[in-house]
């Protein structure tokens, strides 16, 4: 499947010939299938030829894999509750915003499943206004050329309930009606490399489409067995969403005996990833999409899981990813979340 020149598919390839070719595109496909994958190499392209682009991806998490921002703080739109027309006009103020707007050649977007219609369309509206060509000449998004990625079949996006009272489910992006004038060309990566074993593959694509066969439910059930776990680290339970991870964590940790041990993050508002301040207004975006919580509660014997790579040192860069759990040991409760830890390790 891949091209001994620089590691991707046929339909990898495709898709980065067309972004090298500035055309805006869409490209999807189910999980596994390379996206992140492929976007990096394109993130490199576009860092071998110096051409100015914004990296954003919908939440504070996903943007942290790619090294960029969320696309609310690209766009410094706050939570972008309002008109577009007052979002426009705000960022007109605002100098520094305003030349990032200008002067973006490509906007990346990844995991755009969660990007609600509505917020795409002001997106669109403020970039076409303010990038009109000097005899008024709008074009869709400004222009500016768009590399978007996710799968819509994953997270849907939070509802916008600034639009109509509340009273619209959120729309996926591929609903605003701009879309369709913004993407030249979609494109579906269909090669599964994260699974070789071609019946889960079956499966995995039969979930993902909500269209289980009888089979796959049988076999999913045959495999239902009590688990061992003689290195004390439980098994990860997967929920879908926010809220039902907090639940199952408030009642692993109240089943614990030791008292609380609470920390609090200490927040300030600085400047963003393009050097510009960050408006005390925009904070409360900022933070709610900040992948790191406001407040954390341990308890000794808790179990607890790193949420991003670590990179330095380089003996610990492979032990320590997205993901590695480990108990609270009894004599680390004093050391953890302090500033000088922190600042070992960042
Ligand atoms: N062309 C390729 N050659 C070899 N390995 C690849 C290639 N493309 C992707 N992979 C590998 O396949 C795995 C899945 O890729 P990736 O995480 O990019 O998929 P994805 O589509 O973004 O998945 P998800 O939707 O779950 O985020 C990764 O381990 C990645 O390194």
């Amino acid at each position: 499947m891949s091209d001994s020149n620089n590691g991707l598919s046929q339909e990898q390839q495709y898709v980065l010939k067309l972004v090298r070719n500035r055309k805006s595109v869409f490209f999807t496909g189910p999980a596994g299938t390379g996206k992140s994958y492929l976007l990096k190499h394109i993130i490199a392209h576009f860092k071998v030829k110096e051409i100015p682009i914004a990296i954003t991806a919908s939440t504070g998490m996903a943007a942290l894999n790619i090294k960029g921002k969320t696309l609310h703080s690209f766009a410094g739109v706050g939570l972008a509750k309002d008109s577009a027309e007052t979002l426009l006009e705000r960022i007109k103020k605002n100098i520094g915003l305003l030349q990032r707007w200008k002067t973006t050649h490509t906007l990346i977007i990844d995991e755009v499943s969660m990007i609600e219609a509505n917020f795409f369309d002001k997106l669109e509206y403020i970039a076409r206004k303010l990038r009109r060509t000097r005899d008024g000449q709008e074009k869709p998004f400004g222009g500016m050329q768009l590399v978007i990625t996710g799968d819509f079949f994953q997270l849907p996006p939070v509802p916008d309930t600034s639009f109509n009272h509340g009273k619209n489910l959120p729309r996926f992006a591929f609903e605003a009606k701009s879309w369709m004038s913004c993407i030249e060309e979609p494109v579906f990566l269909t090669h599964v490399f994260r699974q070789t074993d071609s019946t889960f593959i079956r499966i995995l694509g039969n979930m993902r489409k909500g269209v289980l066969e009888n089979r796959d439910i049988d076999l999913l059930k045959g495999l239902s067995r009590p688990l061992d776990f003689l290195d004390d680290i439980e098994p990860v339970e997967l929920f879908p969403v926010r809220k039902q991870v907090d639940t199952c964590n408030k009642e692993k940790l109240d089943a614990l005996p030791d008292s609380q041990h609470i920390y609090y993050a200490m927040d300030a508002l600085g400047d963003d990833m393009s050097k510009i301040p960050i408006p005390k207004d925009n904070s409360e975006a900022v933070f709610e999409r900040f992948a790191a919580p406001a407040i954390v509660i341990l308890k000794i014997g808790a179990q607890v899981m790193l949420v991003q790579n670590i990179s330095q040192p380089k003996e610990l860069s492979e032990k320590l990813v997205n993901g590695s759990l480990v108990n609270v040991k009894y004599g680390q409760l004093s050391t953890f979340l302090r500033l000088r830890t922190y600042r070992r390790w960042y």
